[in-house]
This record gives C-alpha cells, structure tokens and sequence, in this order.
C-alpha cells in the first residue's frame, strides 16, 4: 500500500533546478532506498518531504500523504504533520540530540505535544520504545544524557524519537555514515526491523549501494536532480538498466576479499 507519493517533483533553488521532475512511491512496511552520489539531490528529496527545505527554495509538483498534498499546506499545519505523521532521522546523532536535555524528557515531549499524553504515560511509552531500539536499561537511560552513550547507542535514540509519535513514514538520511563500520550493520538491521514490525514506510538515503543492498526492497537512483532508476533491490544491484548505476556499483569494493 502507498503510503506517501511524489509526483512530478521539482526544486529551485536561486535560479537553479535542483530537483528535475522525481516521482517515488512510499510502501508501507518496505524500506525504499534512495542511491546517487554527493550533489544528486537526495538530501534535497529528503527535506522536501520534510518540509525543510533551505529558505528561498521553491517546490513544484505534488507530495501526497493521507490524501494531503504536503507542499500546499501552511507551515503551521506542516509542522504538526513533521515529527507526528513523518519521523527523521539524520546522519549526525550528536547533533540532532539536544546535548543539556534528558533523553527521556527528548522522548516525552514529542509524545505530551502530539499524542497529549500525561507524563506517567509517556515515560512508559518512552521506556518502551528505548528497548525496541535495544537500548540496555531502558528505564535508567531515561535519566541519562546523550554525552553518556556511545555513537551507535546515540542513533538507537534519535531513532526512538523519530518514532515517539508512531509515525507512518520514516526519513533516515545517511543514518549509519557517521558510525564505526562494526555498528552501522546493528543500526540498519534494526531500521529493517522496525519497518517490518510497525509497516513503517521508509526512505533510506544513501550514497553507499553497499549500506542500500543490505536493507532496502526497491531501490532509486539519482542523478542531477532526476531519477535514472527504480527497481527492486536484487534487480538493481544484479542487471542495472542504467549505465550510471552500473558504474556505482562497479565503484563498490569488492567485499569478497578481505
Ligand atoms: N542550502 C543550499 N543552497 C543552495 N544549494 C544547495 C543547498 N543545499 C544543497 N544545494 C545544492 O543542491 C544540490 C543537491 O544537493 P543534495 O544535498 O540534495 O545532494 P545529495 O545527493 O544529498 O548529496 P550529499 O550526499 O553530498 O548530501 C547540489 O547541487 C547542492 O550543491
């Protein structure tokens, strides 16, 4: 099922077109991933369902959830839908974690706002999605602060709280980039685990085909701001229709030597 579509997108930014005309399709309980190298416009796809896109920049074509088209609606009414229908996360932890703030009081308020639940209630449910996320102790970590975790444990929150408001639609943005090697795996099998579980529909953006043909089921690739390809994963990664996509993944080490 279709959970959120974008048609016919487009982006201008100062008198350059960043976004060219994209349409993706959102699957409920599938993770879409989105490839293309630095400067394609993934981000820029990424923000403008987010509705974060750099000021001055104008959006064209449409981005339906629920019915809505997401780029008519007014800021106000965007901001209530970011962060309660549509959850993000991004590459940095240590930055998108407020540093002076508790992790639980970073779970519960989201939750008090959108979901008006009193504090008993959304401690428990806070507590409750820091071990979805494998975080040990969950009821401790509530009280702790972001500097007492490590980076990998530092996205296992970010995640938690990008999902405090039981979103439909997941943006991660380069989740794992700014992990060691030995925890990226951890944290793309728990993305995996969380679409399945909750049939959250999730965009995946990455520069890395590696980190994609792990996780995701379909698979786009960007170039200059326009789609080149989508398919499913194994059919991307095994006969690309497109010589662009060949050459990113020509570009991939070779994994079987050590
Ligand atoms: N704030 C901004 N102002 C003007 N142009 C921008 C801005 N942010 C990005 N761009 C331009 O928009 C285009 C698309 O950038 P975008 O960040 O979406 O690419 P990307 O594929 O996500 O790359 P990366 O993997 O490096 O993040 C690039 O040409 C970039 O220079």
């Amino acid at each position: 099922m279709t959970i959120l579509a974008i048609e016919e997108l487009t982006v201008e930014l100062g008198g350059r077109r960043l976004i060219r005309g994209i349409d993706l399709a959102l699957e409920a309980g599938k993770v879409h991933g989105l490839a293309g190298e630095s400067g394609s416009g993934k981000t820029m796809t990424g923000l403008a369902v987010l509705g974060l896109l750099p000021h001055g920049a104008r959006p064209g074509g449409t981005i339906s959830l629920g019915g809505t088209d997401l780029l008519a609606l007014a800021p106000k009414e965007m901001n209530k839908r970011r962060g309660s229908e549509i959850g993000m996360v991004f590459q940095d932890p240590s930055t998108s974690l407020h540093p002076m703030l508790s992790v639980g009081r970073q779970l519960t308020d989201p939750m008090r706002h959108h979901l008006k639940l009193d504090r008993r209630q959304a401690r428990e449910r806070a507590a409750e999605l820091l071990g979805k996320v494998r975080i040990p102790d969950p009821e401790g970590a509530l009280g702790r602060y972001p500097h007492h975790f490590s980076g990998g444990m530092r996205q296992r929150i970010a995640i938690a709280i990008a999902l405090a408001c039981d979103p439909q639609v997941l943006i991660a943005d380069e989740p794992t980039t700014a992990l060691d090697v030995t925890v990226q795996a951890g944290i793309l099998r728990l993305l995996r685990g969380l679409c399945d579980d909750l049939g959250l529909a999730v965009l995946l953006i990455t520069h890395d085909l590696g980190v994609m043909s792990s996780v995701a089921d379909v698979i786009s690739v960007m170039r200059d701001g326009r789609l080149v390809e989508t398919g499913p994963r194994a059919q991307v990664m095994r006969e690309p229709a497109d010589p662009y996509t060949r050459a990113l993944l020509d570009a991939l080490p070779d994994r079987s030597t050590p």
